[in-house]
């Protein structure tokens, strides 16, 4: 699947788009992710569809999304910026980014600087690099550019040969084991079990997708995660605020 997407991606003219600058306050991932006061930092992710699950949530107003997760305190906001298969847009994050105070993440196939210069742009504070859809070496002088832009890199993995490939590179800041298998879309939250104990103490461990309840979140703690991403739990509920409480201190209000 992850080749598919790369070939949408590659023959997507990605030219640069350079809306009117804008005066945005940043806010840094990682301290936001740190500050949490829950057992973990919540990314909780603005997403209408995804290749696995078609149409997620119909009633999709991201802006209301947004400013509903920020009031309800979740750390960071990750907002799916690809139009093709998650039916996102670059808009949102530039409206998103108006209306709420902590770090939103560009979540998008970045296989171009183009759009790393762009993310800067149009008001991101942090991108996703995926280890599988980039060459390491091409990883960490992408990484290198977005920090020098002033952005912060949440760098995913989904095996333990590619966190090996990257981490004979670098080492991240923030680094995402992503507990989907690109090829079946199953998740299995094992494998953050795997992934923990090879990631570096000096990275902040972020576990990613198929994370539904507090459960899930104690699980990938006690794996070794420092922060959560979550979408399509979320996405689901109704009222927002609510489902984040939930999902953060298992305790329903
Ligand atoms: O969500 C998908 O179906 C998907 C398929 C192929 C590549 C990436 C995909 N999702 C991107 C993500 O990483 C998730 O949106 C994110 O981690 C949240 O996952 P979830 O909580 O399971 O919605």
């Amino acid at each position: 699947m992850l080749e598919t997407i790369l070939a949408v991606k590659s023959q997507e003219n990605q030219r640069l788009y350079l809306p009117e600058e804008q005066e945005v306050t940043h806010y840094s991932l990682k301290d936001s992710l740190l500050s949490a006061p829950y057992i973990a930092g919540l990314i909780a992710e603005v997403k209408k569809a995804s290749p696995s699950k078609g149409i997620i949530r119909e009633d999709f107003n991201p802006v209301k999304i947004a400013h509903n997760y920020d009031q309800a305190g979740v750390q960071a906001i990750s907002v799916l910026t690809d139009q093709h298969f998650f039916q996102g847009h670059r808009d949102f994050l530039t409206d998103i980014k108006k209306v709420v105070k902590v770090p939103v993440l560009r979540k998008d196939f970045i296989i171009d600087p183009v759009q790393i210069v762009e993310s800067a742009y149009i008001g991101a504070d942090a991108i996703l690099l995926i280890g599988e859809a980039l060459e390491p070496k091409k990883l960490h002088e992408f990484y290198l550019q977005a920090r020098e832009l002033g952005l912060e890199v949440l760098v995913e993995v989904h095996s333990e040969e590619t966190l090996d490939g990257v981490l004979n590179e670098f080492t991240p800041q923030i680094l995402g084991i992503n507990n989907r298998n690109l090829h079946t879309f199953e998740t299995k939250l094992s494998q953050t079990e795997r992934m923990a104990s090879l990631a570096p103490k000096e990275s902040l461990l972020v576990s990613e997708s198929g994370i539904f309840t507090h459960d899930d979140i104690q699980e990938v703690v006690n794996y070794g995660a420092k922060a959560v991403l979550v979408g399509e739990s979320l996405m689901r509920q109704d009222h927002l605020g609510r489902a984040v409480e939930k999902l953060m201190s298992g305790v329903s209000v």
